[in-house]
């Protein structure tokens, strides 16, 4: 059996805990039934010897795999990981999601992809990167009653994500730490109307309102302070014609959406002047989980 979750960029500007998209970057997982327990990692955390035992993904899995089946059963899994990790592009979503769907493949019983979503919510409490990851595309959510509530639109082909990844590493609980703890009435306003802006300008396909939309008081310049590259990051692509540039979650990566004509240049510029950091092009993913029988 074969599971794979995308990458996400979640915020999006000013849509903090709400705004997510899924990129076509995945993490995959291959896993049968055997004797011993084993864990193989190729790419992203092979190196990494705290991986190669009870690992988040291990962990999600032996727990609902036992609340299904009350069995006990060793599975060897084999990992191909293609997204970083601590970087903002959602790598512990697509790891609950993947664990969470995996488990219950092994098991042997159907969920739904919402279903899947809503056992996400206990270990991500915010729904911006799980959603995506689950049902790829844009997506706006929210939470009520412990359930995800969200809407889905399809991104088309001729639009590209180029996004740029330092090394540097930001673990998103210690990142959130750096945020105000309260906000201005002003400040509330601006980000709800942007947000709604936002969506809408995703909803009708108006890439072109998306700069002026993706504005955000609320975290952004606390998180680009600790690695201040990111102002020049954003600076860049919107010169070279970017049509929104934001923090992809937490960070460190940068998130811009761009014209797939533009791709190209945009990125070449970016490994010019950013030769430190790792530069990508990458499609949109409308999919999110992919579960192969
Ligand atoms: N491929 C993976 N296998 C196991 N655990 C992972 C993997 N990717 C991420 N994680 C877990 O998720 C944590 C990173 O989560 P987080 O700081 O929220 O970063 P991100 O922005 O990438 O989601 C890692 O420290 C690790 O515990
Ligand atoms: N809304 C969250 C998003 C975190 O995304 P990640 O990819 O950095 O885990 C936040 O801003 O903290």
């Amino acid at each position: 059996m074969t599971i794979s979750v995308p990458a996400t960029s979640a915020n999006l500007g000013p849509g903090f805990d709400t705004l997510g998209l899924a990129v076509d970057l995945r993490n995959r997982v291959e896993f049968h039934p055997s004797k011993f327990f084993s864990v193989s990692i190729k790419g992203e955390g092979e190196n990494n010897p705290r991986l190669k035992g009870n690992n988040l993904f291990i962990s999600i899995f032996n727990e609902h795999y036992s609340r299904l089946t009350k069995n006990k059963q060793n599975f060897k899994f084999t990992f191909y990981n293609q997204i970083p990790m601590s970087r903002g592009l959602g790598s512990s979503s697509a790891v609950i999601v993947s664990a969470i769907a995996s488990a219950h493949e092994a098991a042997g019983i159907r969920v739904s992809k919402r279903r899947i979503l809503n056992h996400a919510l206990v270990y991500e409490s915010h729904p911006d990167n799980i959603t995506p990851a689950v049902m790829g595309g844009f997506n706006a959510a929210t939470i009520e009653k412990n359930k995800v509530f969200s809407q889905k639109k399809h991104l088309p082909d001729y639009l590209k994500a180029v996004v740029v990844i330092p090394n540097k590493q930001m673990n998103t609980s210690k990142s959130r730490t750096v945020l105000p703890k309260s906000y201005s009435k002003e400040n509330a306003v601006y980000n709800l109307s942007h947000t709604a802006l936002t969506v809408a300008a995703f909803f009708n396909e108006d890439w072109e309102m998306l700069k002026l939309a993706a504005q955000d008081r609320f975290h952004q310049k606390a998180r680009m302070k600790t690695l201040p590259e990111l102002f020049s990051v954003q600076k860049v692509a919107y010169e070279s014609g970017a049509l929104m540039s934001t923090l992809s979650g937490s960070g460190s990566t940068f998130f811009s959406l761009v014209y797939d004509d533009d791709s190209a240049m945009i990125a070449n510029r970016m490994k010019q002047k950013f030769p430190d950091f790792g530069v990508k092009v990458l499609d949109f993913d409308n999919d999110g989980l992919i579960i192969e029988r």
